[in-house]
Protein backbone atom coordinates (compact mmCIF):
# COMPACT_ATOMS: atom_id res chain seq x y z
CA UNK A 1 0.00 0.00 0.00
CA UNK A 2 1.11 3.90 -0.67
CA UNK A 3 2.06 3.67 3.35
CA UNK A 4 5.00 1.14 2.55
CA UNK A 5 5.80 3.15 -0.23
CA UNK A 6 6.54 6.53 1.98
CA UNK A 7 8.34 4.49 4.13
CA UNK A 8 10.68 3.33 1.11
CA UNK A 9 10.43 6.57 -0.32
CA UNK A 10 14.42 6.03 -1.71
CA UNK A 11 13.41 3.43 -4.03
CA UNK A 12 11.43 2.50 -6.96
CA UNK A 13 8.57 0.13 -6.67
CA UNK A 14 7.04 0.19 -10.59
CA UNK A 15 9.80 0.54 -12.41
CA UNK A 16 11.62 -2.60 -14.20
CA UNK A 17 15.07 -1.92 -13.58
CA UNK A 18 15.95 -3.29 -17.08
CA UNK A 19 14.37 -0.70 -19.06
CA UNK A 20 16.75 1.50 -18.03
CA UNK A 21 20.20 -0.55 -17.20
CA UNK A 22 21.89 -3.74 -18.90
CA UNK A 23 24.64 -5.47 -16.81
CA UNK A 24 27.99 -5.55 -19.16
CA UNK A 25 30.11 -8.06 -15.94
CA UNK A 26 30.34 -9.00 -13.38
CA UNK A 27 32.45 -7.07 -10.24
CA UNK A 28 34.55 -9.34 -7.68
CA UNK A 29 34.28 -13.04 -7.13
CA UNK A 30 30.64 -12.48 -5.33
CA UNK A 31 32.08 -12.22 -1.74
CA UNK A 32 30.00 -9.35 -1.61
CA UNK A 33 26.81 -10.94 -3.13
CA UNK A 34 26.18 -10.41 -6.78
CA UNK A 35 27.17 -7.02 -7.95
CA UNK A 36 27.35 -6.25 -11.45
CA UNK A 37 29.29 -3.74 -13.87
CA UNK A 38 25.95 -2.05 -15.00
CA UNK A 39 25.01 0.57 -18.25
CA UNK A 40 22.45 2.94 -18.31
CA UNK A 41 21.12 2.21 -22.19
CA UNK A 42 19.73 5.80 -22.10
CA UNK A 43 23.34 7.66 -21.27
CA UNK A 44 25.99 5.53 -20.77
CA UNK A 45 26.42 5.84 -17.50
CA UNK A 46 28.68 3.22 -15.65
CA UNK A 47 27.22 2.08 -12.16
CA UNK A 48 28.04 -0.91 -9.93
CA UNK A 49 24.98 -2.68 -9.25
CA UNK A 50 24.29 -5.05 -6.55
CA UNK A 51 21.22 -6.92 -7.02
CA UNK A 52 19.25 -8.66 -3.45
CA UNK A 53 16.68 -11.56 -3.78
CA UNK A 54 14.16 -10.97 -1.38
CA UNK A 55 12.74 -14.25 0.13
CA UNK A 56 9.48 -11.61 1.08
CA UNK A 57 9.55 -7.94 1.31
CA UNK A 58 10.08 -7.20 5.05
CA UNK A 59 13.92 -8.12 4.30
CA UNK A 60 13.62 -4.94 2.71
CA UNK A 61 14.11 -3.12 5.70
CA UNK A 62 17.53 -4.16 6.38
CA UNK A 63 18.53 -2.49 2.91
CA UNK A 64 16.56 0.60 3.80
CA UNK A 65 18.85 1.77 6.94
CA UNK A 66 21.98 1.82 3.96
CA UNK A 67 19.91 3.28 1.00
CA UNK A 68 18.77 5.77 3.58
CA UNK A 69 22.38 6.37 4.42
CA UNK A 70 23.55 6.88 0.38
CA UNK A 71 20.81 8.95 -0.73
CA UNK A 72 21.38 11.41 2.41
CA UNK A 73 24.97 11.21 1.95
CA UNK A 74 26.31 13.50 -0.87
CA UNK A 75 29.73 14.02 -0.84
CA UNK A 76 32.75 13.87 -2.91
CA UNK A 77 34.24 11.08 -0.80
CA UNK A 78 31.69 9.09 -0.49
CA UNK A 79 30.20 6.42 -2.72
CA UNK A 80 26.85 8.08 -4.38
CA UNK A 81 23.79 5.99 -4.87
CA UNK A 82 22.46 6.63 -8.18
CA UNK A 83 19.36 4.49 -8.31
CA UNK A 84 17.47 2.15 -5.92
CA UNK A 85 14.84 -0.26 -7.62
CA UNK A 86 12.88 -3.34 -5.67
CA UNK A 87 10.89 -5.25 -8.75
CA UNK A 88 9.62 -8.63 -9.14
CA UNK A 89 11.34 -9.60 -5.90
CA UNK A 90 14.53 -8.68 -6.53
CA UNK A 91 16.33 -5.29 -4.58
CA UNK A 92 18.74 -3.29 -7.33
CA UNK A 93 21.00 -0.87 -5.56
CA UNK A 94 23.25 1.25 -7.91
CA UNK A 95 26.37 3.14 -6.89
CA UNK A 96 28.17 5.39 -8.99
CA UNK A 97 31.10 3.27 -10.66
CA UNK A 98 34.62 3.70 -9.67
CA UNK A 99 36.92 2.34 -12.27
CA UNK A 100 39.99 2.07 -10.26
CA UNK A 101 38.71 -0.54 -8.11
CA UNK A 102 39.39 -0.65 -4.12
CA UNK A 103 42.76 0.34 -2.95
CA UNK A 104 43.58 -3.21 -1.29
CA UNK A 105 43.29 -5.04 -4.52
CA UNK A 106 45.49 -2.02 -6.53
CA UNK A 107 48.12 -2.60 -4.03
CA UNK A 108 47.94 -6.57 -4.18
CA UNK A 109 48.37 -6.63 -8.04
CA UNK A 110 50.92 -4.49 -8.36
CA UNK A 111 52.27 -6.00 -5.23
CA UNK A 112 53.92 -2.70 -3.80
CA UNK A 113 52.11 -0.49 -1.02
CA UNK A 114 51.75 3.25 -1.61
CA UNK A 115 54.24 5.97 -1.33
CA UNK A 116 53.87 8.60 1.22
CA UNK A 117 52.37 11.38 -1.12
CA UNK A 118 50.03 9.01 -2.44
CA UNK A 119 49.17 8.10 0.59
CA UNK A 120 49.13 12.03 2.07
CA UNK A 121 46.19 12.44 -0.52
CA UNK A 122 44.30 9.41 0.16
CA UNK A 123 44.40 10.41 3.80
CA UNK A 124 43.29 13.81 3.30
CA UNK A 125 40.27 12.88 1.31
CA UNK A 126 39.41 9.62 3.63
CA UNK A 127 39.12 12.25 6.41
CA UNK A 128 36.95 14.84 4.61
CA UNK A 129 34.67 12.07 4.05
CA UNK A 130 34.75 11.28 7.76
CA UNK A 131 34.25 14.27 8.67
CA UNK A 132 31.13 14.54 6.19
CA UNK A 133 29.80 11.10 7.75
CA UNK A 134 29.91 11.99 10.88
CA UNK A 135 28.31 15.29 10.99
CA UNK A 136 25.64 12.76 9.20
CA UNK A 137 26.01 11.34 12.80
CA UNK A 138 26.76 7.82 10.61
CA UNK A 139 29.65 5.68 11.92
CA UNK A 140 31.55 3.60 9.48
CA UNK A 141 32.65 1.05 11.86
CA UNK A 142 34.37 -1.33 8.80
CA UNK A 143 37.39 1.67 7.50
CA UNK A 144 40.02 -0.50 5.93
CA UNK A 145 41.99 -0.28 2.25
CA UNK A 146 39.19 -2.16 0.92
CA UNK A 147 36.20 -0.11 1.59
CA UNK A 148 38.35 3.29 -0.45
CA UNK A 149 37.35 3.22 -4.20
CA UNK A 150 39.24 5.41 -6.78
CA UNK A 151 37.97 6.72 -9.37
CA UNK A 152 40.20 7.32 -13.01
CA UNK A 153 40.06 10.84 -12.29
CA UNK A 154 42.05 10.05 -8.83
CA UNK A 155 39.21 10.74 -6.91
CA UNK A 156 38.36 8.78 -3.45
CA UNK A 157 35.59 7.62 -2.46
CA UNK A 158 34.58 5.76 1.35
CA UNK A 159 31.96 2.67 0.48
CA UNK A 160 31.25 -0.34 2.01
CA UNK A 161 30.77 -3.18 1.08
CA UNK A 162 30.28 -5.02 4.54
CA UNK A 163 27.35 -7.13 5.06
CA UNK A 164 26.31 -5.52 8.23
CA UNK A 165 23.33 -3.49 8.43
CA UNK A 166 24.76 0.37 8.70
CA UNK A 167 23.73 2.24 12.22
CA UNK A 168 22.57 5.54 11.34
CA UNK A 169 23.55 6.62 14.84
CA UNK A 170 25.57 5.23 17.58
CA UNK A 171 27.09 1.78 17.64
CA UNK A 172 25.04 -0.43 18.92
CA UNK A 173 25.78 -3.26 21.64
CA UNK A 174 26.37 -5.98 19.21
CA UNK A 175 25.28 -9.91 19.99
CA UNK A 176 27.80 -10.88 17.06
CA UNK A 177 30.83 -9.99 15.85
CA UNK A 178 30.87 -8.11 12.49
CA UNK A 179 33.55 -6.29 9.84
CA UNK A 180 37.25 -7.73 10.34
CA UNK A 181 38.82 -7.34 13.81
CA UNK A 182 42.27 -5.91 12.45
CA UNK A 183 41.03 -2.63 12.19
CA UNK A 184 38.97 -2.95 15.12
CA UNK A 185 39.33 0.31 17.97
CA UNK A 186 39.98 -0.87 21.35
CA UNK A 187 36.48 0.18 22.96
CA UNK A 188 34.78 -1.55 19.99
CA UNK A 189 36.16 -4.82 21.15
CA UNK A 190 35.76 -3.99 24.76
CA UNK A 191 31.94 -3.26 23.81
CA UNK A 192 32.39 0.05 26.06
CA UNK A 193 30.98 1.71 23.33
CA UNK A 194 27.02 2.80 24.40
CA UNK A 195 24.22 4.33 22.81
CA UNK A 196 24.50 8.38 22.11
CA UNK A 197 28.35 7.76 23.38
CA UNK A 198 29.54 10.91 21.31
CA UNK A 199 32.93 9.04 21.55
CA UNK A 200 32.12 5.99 18.97
CA UNK A 201 32.62 8.08 16.13
CA UNK A 202 36.15 8.26 17.49
CA UNK A 203 36.06 3.94 16.44
CA UNK A 204 36.45 5.48 12.59
CA UNK A 205 39.36 7.37 13.71
CA UNK A 206 41.61 4.56 15.05
CA UNK A 207 40.33 1.56 11.91
CA UNK A 208 42.36 5.04 10.23
CA UNK A 209 45.15 4.70 11.47
CA UNK A 210 45.54 1.16 11.31
CA UNK A 211 44.56 1.61 7.08
CA UNK A 212 47.01 4.29 6.61
CA UNK A 213 49.42 1.62 7.92
CA UNK A 214 47.82 -0.92 5.59
CA UNK A 215 48.48 1.43 2.89
CA UNK A 216 52.49 2.00 4.16
CA UNK A 217 52.68 -2.00 4.27
CA UNK A 218 49.76 -3.80 1.52
CA UNK A 219 48.89 -5.20 4.96
CA UNK A 220 46.98 -4.66 8.22
CA UNK A 221 49.60 -5.17 11.51
CA UNK A 222 49.29 -8.72 13.18
CA UNK A 223 47.68 -9.81 9.85
CA UNK A 224 49.82 -13.00 10.73
CA UNK A 225 47.84 -12.64 13.63
CA UNK A 226 44.52 -15.06 14.11
CA UNK A 227 41.58 -12.56 14.08
CA UNK A 228 41.18 -14.61 17.65
CA UNK A 229 44.37 -13.48 18.86
CA UNK A 230 44.27 -9.85 17.52
CA UNK A 231 41.46 -9.03 19.61
CA UNK A 232 43.23 -9.73 22.90
CA UNK A 233 46.50 -7.87 20.88
CA UNK A 234 44.43 -4.89 20.02
CA UNK A 235 42.72 -4.47 23.60
CA UNK A 236 46.08 -5.53 25.93
CA UNK A 237 49.25 -4.01 23.14
CA UNK A 238 50.66 -0.67 22.38
CA UNK A 239 49.13 0.96 19.78
CA UNK A 240 50.55 -0.80 16.29
CA UNK A 241 53.03 1.71 14.36
CA UNK A 242 55.13 1.14 11.22
CA UNK A 243 57.38 -1.44 10.71
CA UNK A 244 60.35 0.83 9.61
CA UNK A 245 59.03 4.39 10.71
CA UNK A 246 62.70 6.02 10.13
CA UNK A 247 61.56 5.08 6.24
CA UNK A 248 58.57 7.97 6.57
CA UNK A 249 58.60 11.18 7.54
CA UNK A 250 58.31 12.14 11.41
CA UNK A 251 54.64 13.77 10.55
CA UNK A 252 53.48 10.42 8.95
CA UNK A 253 54.40 8.32 12.06
CA UNK A 254 52.61 11.15 14.43
CA UNK A 255 49.27 11.19 12.44
CA UNK A 256 49.63 7.48 12.59
CA UNK A 257 49.96 7.84 16.28
CA UNK A 258 47.60 10.21 16.94
CA UNK A 259 44.70 8.49 15.43
CA UNK A 260 45.79 4.90 17.31
CA UNK A 261 45.66 6.62 20.77
CA UNK A 262 43.37 3.94 22.81
CA UNK A 263 41.65 5.86 24.86
CA UNK A 264 39.24 7.70 22.52
CA UNK A 265 38.57 10.24 24.43
CA UNK A 266 41.90 11.76 23.58
CA UNK A 267 42.10 10.49 20.21
CA UNK A 268 41.30 13.35 17.68
CA UNK A 269 37.93 13.37 15.90
CA UNK A 270 38.40 13.91 12.08
CA UNK A 271 38.11 17.91 11.91
CA UNK A 272 40.81 18.10 14.20
CA UNK A 273 42.73 15.94 11.83
CA UNK A 274 42.60 17.93 9.23
CA UNK A 275 45.22 20.57 11.06
CA UNK A 276 47.70 18.59 11.49
CA UNK A 277 51.15 19.07 9.93
CA UNK A 278 50.92 15.78 7.91
CA UNK A 279 47.61 16.83 6.14
CA UNK A 280 48.54 20.50 6.16
CA UNK A 281 51.20 19.54 3.64
CA UNK A 282 48.84 18.20 1.03
CA UNK A 283 49.02 20.00 -2.39
CA UNK A 284 45.88 18.86 -3.54
CA UNK A 285 46.34 19.32 -7.43
CA UNK A 286 49.56 18.22 -7.51
CA UNK A 287 49.03 15.05 -5.18
CA UNK A 288 46.41 14.06 -6.67
CA UNK A 289 48.69 13.53 -9.82
CA UNK A 290 50.72 11.19 -8.33
CA UNK A 291 47.63 9.05 -7.62
CA UNK A 292 46.45 8.90 -10.73
CA UNK A 293 50.38 7.94 -11.74
CA UNK A 294 49.21 4.72 -10.05
CA UNK A 295 45.71 3.95 -11.31
CA UNK A 296 47.05 3.81 -14.58
CA UNK A 297 49.74 1.63 -13.57
CA UNK A 298 47.31 -0.25 -12.32
CA UNK A 299 44.71 -0.02 -15.87
CA UNK A 300 47.94 -0.99 -17.79
CA UNK A 301 48.25 -4.25 -15.61
CA UNK A 302 44.99 -5.16 -15.82
CA UNK A 303 44.22 -6.20 -18.96
CA UNK A 304 40.26 -5.86 -19.67
CA UNK A 305 38.91 -8.80 -21.67
C1 LIG B 1 37.33 -5.73 -8.67
O1 LIG B 1 37.47 -4.57 -9.45
C2 LIG B 1 36.63 -3.53 -9.18
C3 LIG B 1 36.55 -2.52 -10.15
C4 LIG B 1 35.73 -1.43 -9.93
C5 LIG B 1 34.99 -1.33 -8.76
N1 LIG B 1 34.21 -0.20 -8.63
C6 LIG B 1 33.09 -0.05 -7.85
N2 LIG B 1 32.51 1.16 -7.83
C7 LIG B 1 31.40 1.32 -7.05
N3 LIG B 1 30.91 0.31 -6.29
C8 LIG B 1 31.55 -0.88 -6.32
C9 LIG B 1 31.08 -2.01 -5.53
C10 LIG B 1 31.79 -3.21 -5.63
C11 LIG B 1 31.37 -4.31 -4.92
C12 LIG B 1 30.22 -4.20 -4.11
N4 LIG B 1 29.53 -3.03 -3.99
C13 LIG B 1 29.96 -1.95 -4.68
N5 LIG B 1 29.24 -0.75 -4.52
C14 LIG B 1 28.12 -0.72 -3.70
C15 LIG B 1 28.22 -0.14 -2.44
C16 LIG B 1 27.09 -0.07 -1.61
N6 LIG B 1 27.09 0.51 -0.35
C17 LIG B 1 28.12 1.22 0.22
O2 LIG B 1 29.20 1.41 -0.32
C18 LIG B 1 27.87 1.80 1.56
C19 LIG B 1 26.94 1.23 2.43
C20 LIG B 1 26.74 1.81 3.70
C21 LIG B 1 27.45 2.94 4.10
C22 LIG B 1 28.36 3.49 3.21
C23 LIG B 1 29.14 4.72 3.62
F1 LIG B 1 29.20 4.80 4.96
F2 LIG B 1 30.38 4.68 3.13
F3 LIG B 1 28.52 5.81 3.15
C24 LIG B 1 28.60 2.94 1.95
C25 LIG B 1 25.86 -0.58 -2.04
C26 LIG B 1 25.77 -1.18 -3.30
C27 LIG B 1 26.89 -1.25 -4.13
C28 LIG B 1 26.77 -1.86 -5.50
N7 LIG B 1 32.64 -1.07 -7.09
C29 LIG B 1 35.07 -2.34 -7.78
C30 LIG B 1 35.90 -3.44 -7.98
Amino acid sequence: GTKRKKFFHNIKFDENPEETWKTVGEIGDGSFGKVYKAQNIHNGQLAAAKICELKEEDELEDFVVEIDILSECRHPNIVQLVEAYFYEGKLWMLIEFCEGGAIDSIMMDLEKPLTETQIRYVCHEIVEGLRYLHEKKVIHRDLKAGNVLLTLDGDVKIADFGVSAKNKNTIQKRDSFIGTPYWMAPEVIMCETIRDNPYDYKADIWSLGITLIEFAQTEPPNHQMSPMRVLLKIQKGDPPKLDNPKKWSPEFNNFIAKCLIKDYNSRPNAAELLEHPFLKQVKPVEDKRFLLALISEYKAEVVEY
